[in-house]
């Protein structure tokens, strides 16, 4: 049997939600995961320090007796958000960064940014005192192709602010796209991006063909493969500006199979076994700590993990169930339509 034993890894794109959904989904993460990045895109979001303080106090309560796990928490930035508001969040150790949603982009993004001028004040004072912006990267002009909005957003959203504020931080989440690869490979700093286990697995036939599937749905969505292999070459490369953001983003079944079928893919549960089985076909294994849980701390200022846990290959197939039962209802999750042999012990 092969093992492999990494520091424990962290995730640095996580929807939690609240209530009863919080619940059923905490522990798939804290399991595996020491620390998550926790998204604000709660209804109503969380824009304030205070909402921050409160968000964080229901997790820990969710959290299975005997966890150790640390959320660390952003805020949803508004056009009203207050700098002295953000200031005080980050001196007070509880944000470790603010999300930028184009308003519209995504799932709960109706209260995001509409005119980044009236966002420049806060952003500023992010650059002054070095807290990260991480940014949903797509445009959401209606004649955009959807396609194409992550890269029309680094053109004409991303570079121009970049250049603007060259001292702020900016996490690009759930990079896409080569272009997107590209971008923050030719930046020399002060960028970095995450990338999800499933836009390292399919590309957007799994949405398409044969059916329309929703459970392959998430944005930014799937693009063609050229894209995917990209990031499978950038996630392995070591490149340290690159680390993991899952962007598990749980929706209940009845929402996600419907006419009008709402965006997430929900991977806490196996992303750890995808990953392993990812980096083994890349012949990267060697890899895996460095994308997992040795980038992205850096990148946010933070020492790794100080404990490990081993991955194991198995002869047999690792079996996840095909959907987790919470108190809000089913949430499907995640098929990479290949078996999985690998496992954290
Ligand atoms: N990734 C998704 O498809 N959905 C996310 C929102 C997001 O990260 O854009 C969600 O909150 O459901
Ligand atoms: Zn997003
Ligand atoms: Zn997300």
């Amino acid at each position: 049997m092969r093992t492999l034993t990494i520091r424990r890894p962290d995730d640095w794109h996580l929807h939690l939600r609240d209530g009863a959904m919080l619940e059923g989904v905490i522990g798939d993460t804290s399991r595996h995961f020491a620390r998550a990045i926790i998204m604000p895109n709660l209804v109503p979001p969380v824009v304030t320090t205070a909402d921050a303080r409160a968000y964080r106090e229901r997790i820990m309560t969710a959290l299975p007796k005997g966890d150790r796990f640390e959320p660390l928490m952003t805020l949803y930035l508004t056009e009203d958000t207050s700098p002295d508001d953000v200031e005080e969040g980050r001196t007070s150790g509880l944000i470790t960064a603010v999300k930028l949603y184009p308003a519209g982009a995504t799932t709960n993004s109706h209260g995001g940014v509409r005119n980044f001028e009236n966002a420049m004040p806060v952003l500023e004072r992010m650059a002054k005192i070095g807290l990260p912006l991480c940014v949903h990267g797509e445009v959401t002009t209606p004649e955009v192709d959807i396609f194409d909005r992550e890269k029309v957003f680094i053109d004409t959203v991303l570079d121009p602010l970049r250049r603007r504020l060259p001292e702020l931080k900016v996490t690009m989440e759930h990079v896409t796209t080569s272009d997107g690869v590209d971008y923050i490979r030719s930046s020399d700093r002060n960028i970095a991006g995450s990338i999800t286990t499933h836009h390292l697995i399919i590309n957007r036939n799994a949405i398409l063909v044969g059916g329309i599937k929703p459970h392959y749905y998430c944005l930014p969505v799937a693009k063609r493969e050229s894209h995917r292999l990209a990031l499978r070459a950038a996630a392995t490369s070591g490149d340290a500006r690159f680390f993991l953001g899952t962007d598990s983003a749980p929706h209940v079944d009845p929402l996600k199979e419907c006419a009008c079928g709402c965006a997430g893919i929900y991977t806490s549960i196996n992303t750890m076994s995808c990953l392993a089985h990812v980096f083994e076909q890349e012949d990267a294994l060697d890899r895996l700590e460095a994308f997992a849980s040795l980038n992205g701390p850096a990148w946010y200022g933070l020492a790794p993990n100080d404990e490990t846990i081993m991955l194991e290959r198995g002869e047999e197939p690792v079996e996840f169930p095909a959907k987790i039962e919470t108190e809000a209802g089913p949430v499907t999750v995640f098929d990479p339509m290949f078996p999985l042999f690998w496992r954290v012990r």
